[in-house]
């Protein structure tokens, strides 16, 4: 079925304005020193989950000053809805993490199904630690695991569905220059 561009742009038009560029741009950078910081020394293998993972993980690596090795992996629960269902791997990664430190990036920890599942993944696949780093962190109740937080958090956002910089709204404007929330969600 072919998209309804006059929805996917009328969305946008009405859309709030969470963050601007800018203020995105500012929280990456401050994710990256934090991860210069603390693993520099640690040799990970660093993961960008897609495809929400996409801009956040290539504008974050490109500001880490250490070597490290970059791949992806592909787990969905949203399927381009805007409610989530089960997991689903559509590709599972396929470098060894057998005694490695592994960092996962994503675009967002909502309830944290994903997240939690893939660090499950990550050590029961042999990792020796695994970090993560969200660029947003939605701020409600209904987490997965309320004690589980990502390492690195760019920004907290109001409970509603938001896209750009890599989310989705029916499988368009992951390439918005911002973080924008649905108008009524
Ligand atoms: O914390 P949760 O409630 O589990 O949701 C977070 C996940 O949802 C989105 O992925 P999605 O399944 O929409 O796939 P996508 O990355 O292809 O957009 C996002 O990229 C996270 O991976
Ligand atoms: N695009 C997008 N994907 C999500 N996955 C989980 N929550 C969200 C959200 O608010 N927006």
């Amino acid at each position: 079925m072919s998209a309804d561009l006059a929805h996917i742009r009328q969305v946008m038009e009405e859309a709030d304005c969470l963050f601007d560029e800018a203020t995105v741009e500012a929280a990456i950078s401050q994710m990256a020193a934090k991860i210069n910081a603390e693993l520099a020394e640690r040799n990970p293998v660093v993961f960008c989950v897609m495809n929400g993972g996409l801009i956040i993980s290539g504008k974050l690596v490109s500001q880490l000053n250490f070597p490290l090795e970059l791949s992806y992996l592909h787990a969905t629960r949203y399927r381009n809805e805007t409610t989530g269902g089960e997991l689903f791997w559509k590709a599972k990664p396929e470098i060894s993490f057998i005694d490695r430190e592994v960092l996962i990036i994503d675009d967002i920890l909502d309830e944290g199904h994903t997240l939690a599942a893939i660090i499950e993944f990550c050590k029961h696949a042999g990792a020796s630690a695994v970090h993560t780093a969200v660029l947003v962190d939605k701020q409600h109740d209904r987490k997965a695991r309320p004690d589980l937080k990502a390492d690195y958090v760019g920004l907290e956002c109001e409970d509603r569905y938001i896209f750009g910089y890599g989310m989705d709204y029916k499988g368009y404007w992951r390439n918005a220059a911002g973080i924008f929330a649905l108008k009524g969600h």
